[in-house]
């Protein structure tokens, strides 16, 4: 979960911001009432942090424990930061993980006949939602 959240973050640009005084951002310039949107997509796909950052690889927070997304680690903000962060994120990852621990105890999950691969395309809106629907065959497993 960590990881899907790292590369499909739910809220890709989370909620703009305004300055409310004169600041500087990596040597710019941020003028008082300045509406500045922070693309938490990008940050989390940034080389300079993230090692092969386009590859699916949930192995990466088995490592490196340190890195947490609830707002005090910068490279990894899926659910925001500061005082505007998302206070919903113990509720939804309860959630997230109960559900998606159900369909793994009760379903075999493969690819349709003559699909080659997962197509894990986005499509482009303020919150991240598949471009093409999910084609998958799931088969009741007995536990
Ligand atoms: C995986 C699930 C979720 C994700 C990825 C997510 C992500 C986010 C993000 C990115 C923000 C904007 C934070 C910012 O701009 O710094 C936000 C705000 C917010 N979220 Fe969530 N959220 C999730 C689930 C929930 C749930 C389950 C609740 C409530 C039960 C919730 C309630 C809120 C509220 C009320 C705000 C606005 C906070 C404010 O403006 O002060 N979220 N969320």
């Amino acid at each position: 979960m960590k990881e899907s959240l790292r590369l499909h973050p739910s809220i890709p640009l989370l909620v703009p911001r305004e300055s409310t005084q004169d600041t500087k951002v990596m040597g710019y310039n941020i003028p008082t009432g300045t509406q500045v949107m922070v693309n938490a997509w990008a940050i989390a796909r940034d080389p300079k942090e993230w090692e092969n950052p386009e590859e699916f690889n949930p192995e990466r927070f088995f490592n490196n424990t340190e890195v947490d997304f609830r707002g005090f680690n910068f490279e990894y903000i899926p659910f925001g930061a500061g005082r505007r962060g998302c206070p919903g994120i113990t509720f939804a990852m309860a959630v997230n993980e109960f559900a998606l621990a159900k369909l793994m105890l009760n379903f075999d999950f493969a690819l349709p006949i003559g699909a080659k691969d997962w197509d894990l395309l986005e499509a482009v809106g303020s919150t991240v939602h598949k471009k093409y629907p999910l084609l998958v065959v799931a088969t009741p497993c007995s536990s």
